[in-house]
């Protein structure tokens, strides 16, 4: 993008429809508020200038605090109104005075759209769409800059039926000709500007498509885009559970430190069982830089060794872990076993609850298997390790951090 291109979010919502006591956008997701997944969309692309988040003043406070703690640098906050349209107003005005000085709105033509190749663009996102990827953000940039508004759309899943006041089906929709209508969506600043400047009274409480806005007050015609059906709207308490899967497998990570040329065969294996379960996954040979609020899962493998050898190693992988700064992650540390002795298990169940107490400072959930085999028995031990440590890194359930799991095919 060679334009600047700045962020407005609504995110002032009650979250009514979810039935909870918080609004949804502050709702648990894997361990962080849903609206930090949203937030990191938009942070972690270098042509995004600003974001600006629009928030009743009873959350102002604890959107303060998630920006520090998750050290969002491009975040703002303007005052939420009382309806979409008047948070998204808040918005554009913040950026009319504090950011776009002078740039009052260009000229527009009779279709609404503005020429100039510098003309800013203004892409407008719900704060309860988590993952809108770097794609369809771009995708709508592109096509405001062309067309000078657009917006991200599905096809109808079902059909419309229309209805009178008593419910009764006055006709059915051609739903061929039907777009959903989801965010983001994206426009040139001057025909934001002058929607938002030409609104009415009544459109300010009543209405909720930007893309509309655009239209009746500019006669821009927005080019539509498909977007990908995970950037939907979390609305429901379902949703809420929808999203927990969706960032098992859109925001992680694993990587599978194989420093040993002897474990190349237990990495295949658990690489392929985690990439059923279409995750990321990476072989590499050191620990890798943590990335950015992805969840990311670390995982190491020692074979057969003298157990002083393998308690230390897990400890050390661990620390080089959560001293990575913005770390936000999960350790699995796989041993094979040559003894399995309640002496030599007694010391890997202490090893497990010291590595769930030094993660949990930093958010890191540790999760400790070891194994031991008979040759006859090794493979198809090897696949139920592989198994259940897939398992483990797929659920991220905090409960299971720390404790110790066995696996032996010895009678
Ligand atoms: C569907 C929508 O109108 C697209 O612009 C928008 O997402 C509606 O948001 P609301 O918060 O449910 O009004």
């Amino acid at each position: 993008m060679n334009s600047k291109t700045f962020a407005i979010l609504p995110a002032g919502g009650c979250g009514q429809r979810t039935g909870l006591d918080i609004p949804k956008q502050y709702c648990d997701v894997l361990g962080r508020p849903l609206i930090v997944y949203t937030l990191e969309s938009f942070q972690r692309l270098s042509w995004i200038e600003k974001i600006l988040v629009a928030v009743s003043p009873e959350w102002e406070g604890h959107m303060t605090e998630l920006i520090q703690r998750y050290k969002f640098t491009k975040v703002g906050l303007v005052n939420g109104g009382t309806s979409r349209h008047r948070s998204i107003q808040n918005g554009v005005r913040h950026l009319q005075d504090h950011i776009l000085k002078g740039l009052g709105g260009a000229h527009l033509r009779e279709n609404g759209k503005v020429s100039s190749e510098e003309e800013p663009v203004v892409i407008v996102h719900d704060a309860v769409r988590p993952f809108a990827d770097e794609d369809i953000l771009r995708k709508v940039a592109l096509a405001a800059k062309e067309h000078g508004a657009s917006g991200s759309v599905l096809p109808m899943v079902s059909t419309i039926l229309e209805s009178d006041p008593h419910d009764v089906l006055v006709q059915s929709l051609v739903r061929s000709t039907l777009r959903e209508s989801h965010t983001p969506q994206a426009f040139q600043w001057s025909v934001l500007h002058h929607a938002y400047q030409k609104i009415s009274e009544h459109d300010l409480d009543h209405g909720t498509e930007v893309l509309d806005l655009a239209l009746k007050y500019t006669g821009c015609r927005a080019k539509l885009v498909e977007a990908p059906d995970y950037v939907w709207k979390v609305t429901y308490r379902k949703d809420l559970v929808a999203a927990e899967s969706l960032a098992k497998v859109l925001w992680s990570e694993v990587y599978l430190i194989n420093s040993d040329p002897l474990s190349s065969k237990v990495f295949n294996n658990l690489a392929s069982c985690l990439a059923s379960r279409n995750l990321k996954v990476s072989v590499v040979p050191t620990m890798p830089d943590a990335v950015r609020y992805v969840h990311t899962t670390v995982v190491l493998h020692s074979i057969k060794p003298a157990q002083e050898e393998a308690t230390m190693k897990c400890e050390e992988s661990l620390d080089a872990l959560v001293s990575k700064p913005d770390c936000d992650g999960l350790l699995a540390c796989m041993c094979h076993l040559q003894d399995d002795s309640d002496r030599t298990l007694g010391t890997y169940r202490r090893l497990a609850k010291r590595l769930d107490a030094r993660g949990k400072d930093k958010r890191v959930l540790a999760f400790l298997v070891v194994y031991t085999t008979t040759q006859e028995k090794e493979q198809q031990t090897l696949s139920r390790v592989c198994e259940m440590t897939a398992t483990l890194i797929f659920d991220r359930n905090p409960l299971m951090s720390g404790q110790l799991f066995v696996v032996s095919d010895r009678d």
